[in-house]
């Protein structure tokens, strides 16, 4: 293989599951769990997918594996004795996993392994180790018994346990030696690719980094190339080449390890970052905190799909607002307009050491304020009138004029505008139109 060659070339790969509904079983929508991701992995190189919980990894990992057929897009593998074909003449490239017949994707199956976050449930409790890892041998073809047992027995030593485990059950090991056994199992066929799915999160921290370093030493031993799915940023940097972080089934942001995390572009991988526990007790800078969970794929927000959560979402250009305040603005406009403000609990609660006559419109609108987090008056005039104008529907139970006063005037254009990605240089690229406006107003400044 050449070195320019990667070994894997994801290309604008989709997963949507189809919803159904009614008698008819009719298709009403789609789950856009993986929406047009692409990216690729070199030889020897170890990449990151990290993202929270929901936003597609799993589905891009069984999808590139073709444990499930993807909607779309191609996975082109260069991998077992494939490297340097070429596209077809109708386009399609003979390499591609998307497409590949039954015996295609048999030797695939050897050429790739998957290994999961929980081993113990791929193992049968009534089978020995050894036995369900010699079992892969036996089903890509080595009759020899003894030798299945020899090749086994080596393995389990390389991975820190010994030869005489093989005789040994599941439930005999603990959950950090059953991923070891795992990690056997991956490479009893000697693949050139793995494909490794939140392999620690279930273990204990201490035992976390042992799996790490045997992980980052066999791959090393065997020439592997790794993608490492995790919703963790700390193990993503002990442990990647490059990182992609994934958000709402897609790529928000691509590049090195060290460049990414020491310069990252992306407001939503600053706030992955800012989850990541700071061992420095010195430390006490509050972090940038994620909000909220990763919408729905069925109806994801427009425009770029972090917007709803993102801390650094763009301004309508009539305003100059405190960036929490306008943030903060964003959330109660849509909650607004799906009727999630409860009046009647907010008075409720305005009540308890207060009388009724108390609570005037006025009182109760600033409660409201107080319940979403709004400042007691916006900065700029002309947003602080349509505020108190839609504080008012409220209170008067009138959601629909609320939600016309707020979306009339509170827009932004990350709801409108699906970001491209820009390019930072080696490889680093992100997909927000914060940089947009940057690069537009650089070369508007240039042209001056
Ligand atoms: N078979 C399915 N049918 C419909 N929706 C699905 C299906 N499988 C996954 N999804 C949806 O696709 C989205 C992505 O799920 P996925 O499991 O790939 O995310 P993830 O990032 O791996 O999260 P986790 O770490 O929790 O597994 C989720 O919203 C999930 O509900």
């Amino acid at each position: 293989m050449t070195n320019s060659e990667p070994i894997l070339q994801v290309n604008d790969l989709k997963k949507h599951y189809p919803i159904k509904r009614g008698l008819l079983n009719r298709e009403v929508g789609a789950a856009k769990a993986v929406d047009g991701i692409s990216f690729e992995i070199n030889p020897g190189e170890t990449v990151g997918l990290v993202g929270e919980s929901g936003c597609g990894k799993s589905t891009a990992a069984t999808s590139i594996i073709r444990l499930e057929d993807p909607t779309d897009g191609e996975v082109i593998f260069n991998g077992g004795d494939r490297q340097g074909a070429s596209r077809n003449g109708d386009g399609t490239h003979p390499n591609d996993v998307t497409r590949f017949n039954k015996r295609e994707l048999k030797r695939f199956r050897r050429e790739a392994q998957m290994i999961f976050q929980d081993p113990a449930s791929s193992f049968n409790p009534r089978m020995s180790v050894g036995r369900a890892v010699s079992e892969m041998l036996e089903i890509h073809g080595m009759k020899d018994k003894h030798r299945r047992r020899a090749i086994v027995e080596d393995l389990l030593e390389r991975v820190g346990l010994s030869a005489e485990d093989y005789d040994r059950y599941p439930h005999e090991f603990s959950g950090g030696q059953k991923q070891r056994i795992g990690l056997a199992r991956a490479l009893v066929l000697n693949p050139d690719l793995i494909i490794a799915d939140e392999p620690v999160s279930a273990l204990d921290v201490s035992i976390q980094a042992e799996v790490l370093s045997l992980i980052d030493d066999l791959q090393d031993e065997f020439g592997l190339s790794l993608l490492f799915i995790s919703h963790d940023m700390g193990v993503i940097k002990s442990i990647c080449d490059r990182v992609a972080v994934m958000y709402l089934g897609e790529i928000v942001e691509i590049g090195e390890v060290e460049e990414l995390f020491r310069n990252p572009q992306h407001p939503y991988t600053e706030e992955l970052m800012s989850a990541i526990p700071n061992p420095d007790p010195r430390d006490r800078s509050e972090g940038i905190s994620l909000s909220g969970t990763v919408p729905s794929p069925t109806n994801p927000p427009s425009g770029c799909k972090f917007h709803t959560r993102c801390h650094k979402v763009v301004q309508s250009d009539e305003f100059d607002l405190e960036q929490e305040a306008w943030q903060q603005l964003l959330t109660f406009r849509q909650q607004v307009s799906i009727q999630g403000v409860d009046v009647d609990e907010i008075r409720e609660n305005a009540l308890l050491g207060r009388s009724e006559e108390e609570i005037t419109d006025s009182v109760l609108k600033s409660e409201v304020r107080k319940e979403f987090d709004l400042p007691s008056e916006l900065s700029d005039r002309e947003a602080e009138k349509t505020l108190d104008n839609a504080l008012d529907s409220i209170i008067a139970d009138d959601f629909e004029s609320a939600t016309e006063t707020l979306q009339s005037t509170f827009t932004t254009p990350c709801e409108e505008i699906e970001p491209e990605f820009t390019d930072h240089g080696d490889g680093h690229r992100s997909a927000c139109i914060r940089h947009r406006n940057e690069i537009q107003s650089m070369e508007l400044a240039a042209d001056d």
